[in-house]
Parts: structure tokens; sequence; C-alpha cells
């Protein structure tokens, strides 16, 4: 099983049962004080072990009228159930080597009563039970799923107490107290559904009974009980509860309930009538009954009361991690289903910015009342209630697809439509290229000539995400479906730019590339994967280039063009000299939270991001696998400061090749090479990181197409339907 579906199970069972988990976990929390505050005056006079039931109960008998019954508590405490002199029925503490009264036995305290109905049926008796039950079950359940997640992110149940990696302050305590209160809880949570099964008669107890009626073989001698062996060495530490004969008549006997069996004994010659064994179940029940109550321990009720108030520790970090997970997420969540959907939204995005806009708009939709499905356009299937399609899209290379859209235009024509829908196309470019926004003038042309479908308004285009364009743009198609817009605002902070000061810069090496460090000014908060837009003097265009964060410094990997102003500039700079620039945060591509493994991919000076990406992995003990393509052996000695690996001896994680001599190898092949391992990778959950030139990016996305149908069954877009893709070419 993967880590993912334990982590679904255990997030799914945790979100159903969380409300009644913090009643039971409060609860608990307070009932788990009771047993300590009962300790705190504790009746323990003596070992136990050193007094015999003859002594006690001699003692007894001669400091009251009539002694009806002895127990002793899980704390060994003597209770006695006497009628003093006086007549006064009582129930007291006794030192049981003098039969001594050290006070009466005091009723529950009322909040512990409240407390305990609370936590045991939510005061709706029965039905109330049966729900605890359902839900002690579920913890149960949480817990071992809780387990199994971490066994298998710690890489083995062997590593469960290893060093704990994640840095995210509720990430890291949700595994550190996980792997220190699992136990305890599941030993909480499965005896209570034991002892729920057992209020419902669900557990078989096939109790035998005393047997009353038997007569005495031995000769009676009369002799006081002191006298008689069985008495004396019975001693109290081994006694649950003894009941006295009722009358002196040789026929009433003492009743023994010790620790695994019950007796009678005659109370003049000590003689053992009846004898039975406790039923396996009633001892399991008396176990699970002090394990749940931490009844007898006082340190077993402290990790009790810790563990139940985790509880609450588990929900909130749960929560916590939750939302986070869900904010970090580069794609919408789907809302709604196809089939009951009016309104379909697909969308063809690279960088998710396309995405951005998607939101809000599905947002805005849903709260009108609408039914909303939002997709990729390498999703398209048939929409049973569709009434509208909105298809959001950017356009890459030459006019070529996004990735998650790449599909769209050979599915198109093989799907049928059960009814008309009316269509809108929204492209997404810029006009800084060749072919604008053509990929959006593909879709459009496409679904004019698919006769289920008639167009809303006509294509219209967005130059690099103009809010003016997009707002003027929403006005016109929410009045053609009749609903209200609210005008779109892109979340992008403020571009102020910034000096970066120059520490390093390396020479040209031999396929023109350098590396540039710069230094982080304190107040800026950036991570591998974001983007450095640098302009160099006299230009009125930044220029766009992926960084690595390595400590207080970014590296940019950077290739001089001939005729390049920036990159030119930018190799002509010296140490202490200062480039204008700002970060712009690249959510997509940034490190996935907590991925299984992680395979890089990336072709010149794509691997970028990665430098500050794979120590970090490393320093984590995380599983990757990188590949990388370069022109010649020696382009990779470039980047050997930042990589914890050599060139010439690579290890099984390193897949390094060369287009040009010695073996004329390009990524993708190394890729097809490693497919059995790739496919076992992506099933389990594994992210892939692309980053480099757009033409690397088709050819590895192909092959890893093909080893997803080949060796999965599997087509590639299930994969990144998931998230698992992610992409950051140029
Ligand atoms: C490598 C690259 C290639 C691009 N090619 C084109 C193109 O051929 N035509 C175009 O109009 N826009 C092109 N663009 C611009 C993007 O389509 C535009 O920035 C879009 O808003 C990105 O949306 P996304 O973040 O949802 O992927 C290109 C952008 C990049 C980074």
């Amino acid at each position: 099983m993967t880590i993912s579906f334990w982590r679904y199970s255990h997030l799914l069972l945790a979100g159903t049962s969380a409300l009644f988990l913090i009643i039971a976990s409060v609860t608990g929390v307070i009932l788990a004080c009771e047993p300590i505050a009962d300790r705190s005056q504790s009746y323990k006079v003596v070992d136990l072990e050193t007094v015999s039931t003859a002594k006690a109960i001699i003692a007894l008998q001669k400091e009251y009228d009539e002694v009806l019954s002895l127990q002793v508590t899980s704390n060994d405490e003597v209770i006695a159930s006497v009628i003093t002199v006086d007549g006064i029925s009582e129930e007291i503490y006794v030192n049981p080597t003098n039969g001594q009264r050290l006070g009466k036995v005091k009723e529950r305290h009322p909040v512990f009563i409240w407390t305990t109905n609370l936590h045991r049926s939510l005061f709706l008796k029965s039905l109330g039970r049966i729900f605890v039950g359902i839900i002690s079950l579920l913890l149960c359940l949480i817990a071992v799923t809780g387990l199994l997640v971490l066994i298998q992110r710690q890489g083995g149940l062997l590593k469960l107490y290893s060093k704990v990696k994640e840095r995210d302050f509720n990430q890291r305590y949700h595994v550190i107290l996980g792997r220190w209160l699992l136990i305890p809880l599941i030993i909480i949570a499965s005896t209570g559904v034991y002892l729920s099964l057992e209020k419902f008669d669900l557990i078989p107890v096939h109790q035998a009974e005393l047997d009353w009626n038997k007569e005495p073989v031995l000769p009676v001698h009369y002799q006081g009980l002191s006298e008689l062996a069985f008495f004396k060495e019975l001693k109290l530490n081994e006694v649950r509860q003894i009941t006295f004969p009722f009358s002196e008549d040789e026929l009433d006997y003492y009743e023994f309930n010790l620790k695994t069996r019950d007796l009678l004994v005659h109370q003049y010659s000590g003689e053992i009538i009846s004898e039975i064994e406790q039923p396996f179940s009633l001892l399991l029940s008396r176990w699970s009954f002090n394990l749940h109550t931490g009844s007898g321990s006082i340190l077993w009720s402290l990790i009790l009361l810790v563990a139940s108030a985790s509880i609450l520790f588990f929900i909130f970090s749960g929560l916590m991690l939750f939302i986070k997970r869900r904010r970090f997420s580069d794609k919408i969540t789907i809302v709604s289903d196809k089939d009951v959907s009016d309104i379909i939204i697909l969308v063809g995005s690279e960088s998710g910015q396309t995405y951005a806009f998607a939101r809000h708009i599905t947002q805005e939709l849903i709260q009108q009342g609408k039914s909303v499905f939002v997709s990729s356009l390498n999703e398209y299937t048939s929409y049973k209630k569709a009434t509208h399609l909105l298809v959001l899209t950017a356009t890459y290379g030459d006019g070529d697809a996004p990735t998650n859209a790449r599909h769209f235009l050979s599915l198109l024509p093989t799907i049928h439509q059960p009814h008309p829908i009316q269509f809108a196309v929204l492209g997404f470019g810029s006009m800084d290229y060749k072919h604008y926004c053509k990929f959006a003038i593909k879709v459009d042309a496409s679904l004019q000539d698919h006769q289920s479908f008639t167009p809303l308004i006509p294509l219209e285009k967005i130059n690099e995400q103009s809010e003016k364009q997009l707002n003027t743009w929403l006005e016109k198609w929410s009045a053609a479906i009749g609903v209200h817009h609210k005008s779109y605002q892109s979340k992008k902070k403020d571009i102020t730019f910034a000096e970066f000061k120059v520490i390093e810069r390396t020479a040209l090496n031999l396929d023109q590339t350098f590396l540039l460090k710069l230094r982080l000014d304190h107040n800026q908060t950036c991570q591998s994967g974001d983007i450095i837009h640098i302009k160099a003097p006299k230009t009125d265009k930044p220029r766009a280039y992926s960084i690595a964060r390595i400590e207080d410094d970014i590296v940019l990997s950077i290739k001089k063009h001939e005729h390049g102003i920036c990159s030119s500039y930018l190799s002509d700079l010296q140490i202490d000299d200062t480039v204008h620039a700002y970060i712009e945060e690249n959510a997509h591509f940034h490190l996935p939270l907590n991925p299984e493994s992680i395979i890089f991919i990336s072709n010149g000076t794509g691997i970028a991001p990665f430098l500050g990406m794979i120590p970090n992995l490393i320093d984590n003990g995380q599983q990757f696998q990188f590949f990388w393509g370069g022109r010649f052996k020696e382009s990779v000695k470039l980047y050997q400061p930042y990589l914890p690996f050599t060139a010439g001896d690579p290890s099984s994680s390193v897949h390094l090749t060369y287009s040009r001599a010695p073996q004329q190898k390009y990524v993708q092949h190394e890729i097809w090479d490693q497919r059995k391992l790739i496919a076992a990778r992506l099933h389990n959950g594994c992210h892939i990181m692309i980053c480099g030139s757009m033409a690397m990016k088709d050819d590895v996305i192909e092959v890893l197409e093909k080893i997803s149908i080949q060796e999965n069954h599997t087509a590639l877009t299930y994969y990144e339907s998931r998230g698992q893709i992610h992409i950051d070419c140029y």
C-alpha cells in the first residue's frame, strides 16, 4: 500500500470523528485526574504481602460487631464493610493488621460522575454507548493508519525512532508525539472498544458458578482461624474480595475472589469446598478496565492523561497540515461532479497563473449558486448536464499546448456530448512570442468545428496576465451567461526592485555557461524554484532566471548568448558589484511538502533550482533520483561544488547524460532505461520535477507517457491530475 493511501485513510477517519474525539479527549483528561487525585490521599498502610488473611479477618472481627466483606483495591488499600459496636453500618478503609478504622469511603465527586456519563454515553444512554464504541474503533484505526504512515515515512519499522526530518512545527510534533503516544492511544482505543462490546454482551462469557450445595469432606475440630493452613498461607495481596459467612452455621462458607480464581472455604476447617478458575474474558475485561481508566497505577494514569490531551494537539496540527497542503497545491481541487454541473471550466496551464484566474471565476460562480466543475484540458470528457464550457489556456513553445492540455485537440473529436454546449475560450500568452496565444486559437477553431459546441462570445487573448484585459473579458462573459461579476485582482505583490550584491561569479565553461551567486538581503524570503527577474542597465524588460537558495545566498545558472544583453552583462560582473532585480514566488515549483520521493529531471541551466533542493533532501535522508543532460562530460563540473556527488562516480540515484562525445545520450533515453524504477516510484506517489528547455520537456513527457502506459497501465494525466508532475521550462 502507498503512503498516500494510508495518509488519506488517516485523514478521512480523523476528519469524520474529530468533534467526538475532542469530547472524548477533554473528558478523558478530566477522568485521568481521578486516580491521581485519589492517590493524593492514600490509605495504604502496610505491605499486603506480609499480612495473612487469618490475621486480617481476626483483627476485623475483634474490632467490629460484624464484618460483611473485605475488599482489596487496585491501590493496595483495604476496605471493609462492617457494623460497628454502636450498630452503625459503614464502608471504611482499615488497617488490616489491627482492624483500625482509617477513613470513610467517600462517594465519587459529582464532576467525575458527570464526566464519566459524557465520556461513556454522551448522555444518550444505550445509543450513546454504541456511538462511543464506534468512535473508539475509529480512534483505533486512526492510530493504526497513523503508525503505518509513520513507518513508511521514516523508511521502515526499524527506523521509526530515527531522526525526525520535518521542520514545520505542526508536522514535526505530529510525528514526534505520534511515535511516543501511538501505542498508549491504541491501548486506550482498543480497551474502549472491548468495554463497549462487553456492555452490549457481544463478548461471550462462560462463567462457571461456585457450588454452595457441596458438603465438606474433612472433619471439623473448631480451631481458630490462626491455626488453619489456608487462612495462614493466603496473603492479602492475592485477594480481591472476601465475603464473610452469613452466620456461624457450618454450611455457611467464606467466599474468596482472588486474582484469577474464586473459592468457597469452610470457616472452621479451612477446607476448600468449591473452586473455579475465572474465565479469560473476565480477566481481559478487568485488564481493559484498568488500562482504560488508569486505576491502580499513578504512572499509567499520567500517561493516559498526556495521551488524551495529545488527541487535541493531533487534531489541531492535523488540521493545520491539511490547510497548508491545500494552500500549497497548485491545482484547484475538483469542484462538484462533472455530470451534475452546469458550467465546465477546463484549464491549460504550465506554471499555474491561469489557475489563479480559474479559481477566481469558480468561487464567484459557486457563491452565486452555480454548479461548476473544474479540471485540466487533458481530462476532457463527456458532461451530462453541462450548458456552458469555458476554456482558459496558456500557450507554450511554438504555439503549443501546456503539458496538461496536450491531449485535448485529439480527444475532442472522439467524445460525444449528450447535449449542445455553449463555449468561450480565453487565451493567455505573451506578445513577446511569435505565436501569440496560438494554442488558444487552435482550441477555439476546433470547438467551432465540433457540432456539439456553439460560441457564446468570441475568443479573447490576454497579454501577460493583464488585469485590465481580464476584467473587460470577465464583464462580457458574465453578462453573456447571466451572472454578476466581481473584478479580478491578481495576488501578485507590487514589484519592488532591490540591489543584490555579487558574492561569486565563475568563469564561462565550455558551454558558455557560468554560475552567479548573489547575497540575499535580510528582508528577502525565497526558496529554490522561485524566479529572479534581473534588469540589465539601459534595458526595460527584466530577464527571468530560476534560483537555488543556498543558506543566505541564491545561485543562478546562466548561459551567455552571443547577442544576449542581460546574459552578457551578468557574465561581466565582478565581486561586490550589485544587480537590480526582484524575486517572484513560484509556488508550483517549490519542493513538494513531504514527498514520498522525488525525481529531478533537467538539462543545461535547468539544473539551477535543483542545486538548492538536492542538498536539502540529502540532509533529510529523503529518497531522490537525479537526471541531468549536458553536452560534455566536463559540463557538470561547473555544478560540482553544489552537488554532493562526483561526476566520475555517480551513485545509483544520479543519472548524467551527455549529448556529445563520448556516449551521445539524451536525458529522455536514460529515463527510458530507468523505466521500471520510474514507473514504480510514480505508482507510489513520487513527484517528478522537470526544469530546462521546452524541447527537452516535450521529449521527457513523451517518454514518461510511454512508461506510464507500458509499465503501470495508467495514463500520465492520472499522475498529473494528482499534482505529481511539476514543470518549469523555458
Ligand atoms: C517558455 C515559454 C514559452 C512561451 N511561449 C508562448 C507562446 O508561444 N505564445 C504565447 O502567446 N505565450 C507564450 N508564453 C507565455 C505564457 O503563455 C504566459 O506567460 C501565460 O500567462 C502562462 O500561463 P500559466 O502560468 O498558466 O502557464 C510562453 C512562456 C514561456 C515561459
